[in-house]
């Protein structure tokens, strides 16, 4: 696995009210995590700490492997009253984030097209539902290109047609590679998409879960190729990568896991750089350590 976040025996208190108390966890990248947990119990402190909004008395928080990640941060209250339609509303808060025009304007109307809001990008968010509202929060917070999206309650207040619809909004992210973490009171909701559960209480993770949904359309693939051969942009797509080993002085091996969707096409992209296949499974919930035995 490749996480996009780790923490790393991370503590928070706010005055002399132990919040965390050395929690690890590791936020998987292209997937959504949720977390769960009662009220106070600690998960919008969680969040804010992922983002880099709030520090860490103790502990280490790491990204990617050092390299920068790009956040999108939804908070839990969404404005009820803006009275601009999305497109003003979107113009104002990039040009306000320094981003220029011409590339705001393509964005956004990127970012409709995503969140199938393109018919009301010229209508008053005063009028919207709940879920539209919502919506227009999210594209806010995603107005620059974003890799994490931070989200605290989003289906708080939905009713079950916007939850559905915010069901197939994740997902698409998903495929378009943004990894995702929210907060959420109830395991049931979002048990489409969500691939890992933490469920925090008392200071602490009590529980991780990793959902097996996802993994039934998944594929398991195990490739040899020349150590010197580079997969950076087959990294860059819909896989994930479970792990890499050096076989003596030329070879590599690479485990990832990919949807049944995308599985010829990152097969194809492997053969094309010479690597051979070693193992092509459906991806079970029990996993053998295949590496090991070389
Ligand atoms: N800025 C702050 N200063 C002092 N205490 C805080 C602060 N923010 C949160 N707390 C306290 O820390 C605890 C955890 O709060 P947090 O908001 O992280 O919980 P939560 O699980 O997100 O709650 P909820 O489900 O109600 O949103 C609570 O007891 C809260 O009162």
């Amino acid at each position: 696995m490749n996480p996009i976040v780790d923490l790393q025996n991370v503590t928070k208190s706010y005055r002399d009210k132990l919040v965390l108390d050395a929690v690890s966890l590791s936020i998987p990248t292209n997937q959504v995590t949720a977390i769960v947990g009662k009220n106070g119990s600690g998960k919008s402190t969680l969040l804010k700490l992922i983002g880099g909004l709030i520090k860490a008395d103790r502990g280490e928080i790491l990204y990617r492997n050092g390299e920068p990640v790009r956040f999108g941060y939804v908070p839990e209250v969404t404005p009820t009253y803006i009275p601009f339609t999305p497109i003003e509303y979107l113009t104002h808060m990039g040009t306000i984030r320094g981003l220029q025009n011409k590339w705001l304007q393509q964005r956004i109307h990127t970012l409709l097209e995503i969140f199938h809001m393109k018919d009301n990008g010229n209508n008053r968010i005063v009028h919207f539902s709940k879920g539209m509202k919502q919506k227009v929060t999210i594209m806010q917070a995603m107005l620059e290109e974003t890799d994490l999206l931070i989200m605290d309650e989003p289906l708080s207040g939905l009713d079950l047609e916007a939850q559905t619809e915010m069901e197939e909004l994740l997902i698409s992210l998903k495929e378009r590679n943004i990894s995702v973490v929210l907060t959420c009171h109830e395991t049931k909701l979002l048990q489409r998409v969500v691939d890992q559960i933490i469920v925090i209480d008392q200071c602490n993770i009590i529980q991780t879960e990793n959902h097996q949904a996802q993994e039934k359309s998944m594929n398991r693939l195990i490739f040899e190729l020349t150590k010197t051969v580079s997969i950076d942009s087959i990294k860059q797509q819909n896989v994930i990568i479970k792990q890499e080993k050096e076989m003596g002085f030329h070879k590599k091996m690479i485990e990832l896991n990919v949807s049944e969707e995308h599985t010829n096409k990152i097969v194809s992209e492997f053969l094309d750089r010479g690597a051979s296949i070693k193992l092509l499974e459906p991806l079970h919930k029990k996993e053998t350590e295949f590496l090991n035995q070389f």
